[in-house]
């Protein structure tokens, strides 16, 4: 068990989320709320029953129920109301940061206008109790021309989002793919992530890095495969944006005990904790920072360069970078 100064230290220290997917924010209660608003019927008899079908086998099981779920979304105010309420549960994480992820092709597919996602998403940010922007992703198991159509249609709101990313299905979908929109999105001025290394083997990793150009690598957890990518990452002080609770609920770790996080700290790779589908996964960022503690041999020590390493892996300018970082000194420094 935790003792309970490591536990208050962890809730109440400054923090910043990395890797949040807003519509894995979505909780089966505001699902069925959504549904009931815009007449959508669910495959689900109740709130319970949609829970109960929160057993993932591995990721492609869990985006087919996530989809699903991103269904009820329909009028801007949805996508407000959504990530507000997520805005909301980071604040009491002590959250201070907030970089969003979103999936625009999800509902665009669905005949849901882009402006109609981007403008509920990006209003409540704007209305937010924290500091909070907006990453958009490519799902990669649509093709790049699909992609590219997207980063088009994103442009007259090109003020709203700081970066592009790319998730859903990993393995079978390599970064290769998707260069040219990474290209484009680069030329653009805008950050650069991708999810690699989740189920994905190292060489994905690597494929992110060099045809890619990212800036941060979501999840690559799968990096200690490969002792050379291990030194790279480190060399380049590449940040990992693990998401703890995830990688067990989706079975790339069978149980937290076995999570690599300490490791990948020991070997001085810039690693943080985030809550990735916290809807679905069982918990917020600090119930990812609680479980990870609890399971592993981490201390105060590793909760402060957990902290640190969130704020400097953040797309910030150097000036609030340099204000969060002081934060989280001054928090441990007091204690
Ligand atoms: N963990 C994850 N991996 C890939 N795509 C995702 N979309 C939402 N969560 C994801
Ligand atoms: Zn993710």
């Amino acid at each position: 068990m935790l003792n309970e100064q490591l536990r208050q230290t962890i809730e109440q220290m400054p923090k910043a989320e990395l890797h949040i997917h807003i519509e894995g924010s979505l909780e089966p209660e505001l699902i069925f709320a959504l549904a009931q608003r815009n007449g959508v019927s669910l495959p689900y008899p109740s709130v319970e029953a949609l829970r109960q079908a929160y057993a993932f086998s591995d990721l492609q099981s869990f985006l087919d129920i996530y989809y699903a779920g991103a269904s009820v979304l329909l009028h801007e105010q949805d996508f407000y109301d959504m990530t507000a309420a997520y805005l909301a549960r980071a604040a009491a994480d002590n959250v201070r940061h907030a970089e969003i992820f979103f999936d625009p092709q999800t509902h665009t597919v669905r005949g849901v206008p882009f402006e109609t996602v981007i403008n509920g998403i990006w209003r409540a940010c704007q209305d937010a109790p924290i500091s909070a922007t907006l990453i958009m992703c490519f799902l990669r198991h649509l093709s790049e021309e699909e992609a590219l159509a997207t980063l088009d249609e994103a442009l007259p709101h090109r003020d709203k989002f700081i970066g592009v990313g790319l998730d859903s299905s990993e393995v079978g979908h390599p970064p290769e793919k998707f260069a040219r929109v990474f290209e484009r999105a680069r030329q653009l001025g805008l950050r650069l992530v991708a999810h690699a290394g989740e189920e994905g083997p190292p060489s994905y990793i690597e494929s992110a890095l060099d045809v890619l150009n990212v800036e941060r690598i979501d999840h690559g957890v799968r990096c200690l495969e490969s002792p050379e990518l291990v030194e790279r990452l480190v060399r380049e002080q590449m940040a990992l944006t693990v998401c703890p609770l995830s990688n067990i609920k989706l079975r790339v770790f069978d149980v937290m005990g076995s999570h690599n996080l300490r490791t990948l700290l020991d070997k001085g790779l810039v690693a943080t904790v985030n809550s990735d589908d916290p809807a679905y996964f069982g918990g917020y960022m600090n119930d990812n920072f609680i479980a990870a503690f609890e399971a592993l041999p981490l201390d105060a020590s590793h909760a402060r360069q957990l902290a640190r390493n969130s704020f400097s892996a953040a797309f910030l300018d150097p000036e609030q970078k340099r204000a969060f970082l002081a934060e989280v000194d001054d928090f441990f420094g007091a204690r």
